[in-house]
């Protein structure tokens, strides 16, 4: 194991108004990136695997272009024997196909006796409906109490996480669904009767271990979504260790990401007995429908000129703008709007109703331009988006390309097989090396444009189609 590479998450010197991935209780308050750190998760990591305690009795390497894996797959939703009215259920949201790893994953999701998976497949293939019809069909609704709970790092994913849970369930009476997140009220002294719980970590203790509203030790079905960073980062890390470590032996456990890297894979192994793992090769990790492509600019100012240029000549359904912390992002929006540009903006400093609003009018196309940071990474699914911009490549503590978030950041466009373009802009040379590292790390070439050259700018307006 490469015990280096965790140490990404270790605190740092960066500005104080860098964004972190989190915005639950606990790390909200402290704004820095790295004051999720994690230098204790790393030793801990280290130990486990120094020791050989890694595990995995049920290894299941996929293969996906083995044509002989012997996995079972299914190619069809009705060939999982789910209850009609999920069945209906999908069928309303428009999926008439599994996806890969649906039809490699709900298999074994629904199998009986239940069995835990860690889960990889690539951004926007369809992990989340995977777990959620797994959430839905393991609930019996003639009990009054929660029975699944999905942990997930932001506010704004668990609450999408909970609307797509509702959309599945929708033909399914009596089943109920609460969000855990910053904001929702409960009575510290009435018990839970809702089913399923989707939340962010710092909420569950709470609701769980503190005020003790819901029992863990019935909790059928345990999903941690975006595992990864739920893993490496530690705030995240010790809640939901502490969660985990209430559930009964007999709880599902699964993880999802698009990506793992090797100590938390390790990690994730050490802690969900007998797990199927489904893993991709890293050549597979970033989507061939995302062409990914780096501006030369010289100044913010210079790099703000080229988005302009990019803005003006082609034909964006939405974009995304992540800047690398929240003052960034301030000032590219201010500046933005004065030129007349209409831009939301969702970072970490603003209310949950503010975040949510500025979510909800980029999702009706009221704004067709969102600037945002780390925070708006993971997870969130807007289908409309064709460009993503990185004013600012993401960084890890040691000033090293953190390319598992620069491939959660590109993967809000190319949603479910559409295309999408990713623009990078380097403004020096060592933005320049962290370009080239990302390139080399997933073995996918990021072609240069020139922003202000008309030809140049036409292959984009193609491609963004
Ligand atoms: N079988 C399907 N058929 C058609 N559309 C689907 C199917 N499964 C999922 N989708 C849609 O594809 C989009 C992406 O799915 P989803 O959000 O589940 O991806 P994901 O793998 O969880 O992404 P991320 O890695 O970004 O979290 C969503 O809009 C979802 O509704």
């Amino acid at each position: 194991m490469d015990v280096h590479k965790t140490s990404k998450y270790q605190a740092n010197g960066l500005e104080s108004n860098l964004e972190t991935y989190d915005d639950d209780d606990h790390c909200a308050e402290e704004e820095d990136e790295g004051a999720c750190a994690n230098s204790a998760d790393t030793r801990l990591m280290s130990k486990v695997i120094r020791k050989g305690l890694v595990e995995s009795k049920l290894y299941l390497e996929i293969q996906r272009q083995d044509p002989n894996s012997p996995l079972h797959s299914v190619k069809s939703f009705e060939r999982l024997h789910l209850k009609s009215e999920i069945l209906k259920g999908i069928y309303a949201m428009g999926f008439n196909a599994p996806s890969r790893i649906q039809e490699t994953a709900l298999p074994i999701l629904l199998a009986d006796p239940p069995q835990n998976l860690i889960a990889q497949s690539q951004s926007g293939t369809g992990k989340t409906a995977a777990f959620v019809i797994t959430m839905v069909s393991r609930v019996d609704t003639t009990l009054k109490y929660p029975q699944v709970i999905c942990l997930s790092p932001t506010y704004e994913l668990a609450v999408q996480i909970g609307e797509a849970s509702a959309k599945l369930a929708q033909f399914l009476p009596n089943i109920n669904i609460k969000i855990a997140v910053r904001g929702e009220s409960i009575s510290p002294y009435e018990q839970l009767s809702e089913h399923i719980i989707i939340g962010t970590p710092g909420k569950l203790v709470d609701w769980s271990l503190k005020f003790r509203i819901f029992d863990l030790t019935k909790i059928k079905v345990f999903v941690l979504d975006e595992a990864d960073i739920m893993i490496a980062a530690q705030g995240h890390h010790d809640q939901c260790i502490r969660i985990h470590k209430q559930l009964s032996r007999k709880c599902q456990m699964l993880l999802f990401s698009a990506t793992y890297d090797q100590a938390v894979m390790d990690f994730a192994q050490y802690i969900v007995p007998s797990p199927n793992v489904i893993r991709l090769r890293r050549e597979e990790e970033a989507l061939n429908n995302i062409k990914q492509y780096y501006v030369r600019c010289s100044s913010p100012e210079d790099k703000y000129k080229a988005i302009e240029n990019i803005y003006g000549s082609i034909t964006i359904g939405q974009a995304i703008i992540f800047c690398h912390s929240r003052k960034m992002a301030g000032w590219l929006a201010g500046k933005m709007s004065a030129d007349g540009h209409a831009v939301g903006v969702l970072s970490g400093e603003l209310t949950v109703e503010q975040r949510l609003l500025a979510l909800d009018r980029f999702r009706m196309g009221i704004e067709k331009v969102l600037i945002t940071t780390n925070v708006l990474s993971r997870g969130i699914d807007v289908e409309q988006v064709t460009i993503v911009v990185n004013f600012d490549l993401p960084v890890n503590a040691n000033g090293n390309a953190d390319c598992e978030t620069y491939l959660h950041r590109i993967g809000r466009t190319g949603r479910f097989g559409k295309n999408g373009i990713a623009i990078n802009l380097i403004h020096s040379q060592k933005t320049m090396r962290i370009c080239r590292e990302i390139e080399n790390h997933f073995n996918k070439s990021i072609k240069e444009i020139n922003a202000d050259n008309a030809e140049d700018i036409e292959k984009l307006d193609s491609q963004s189609i």
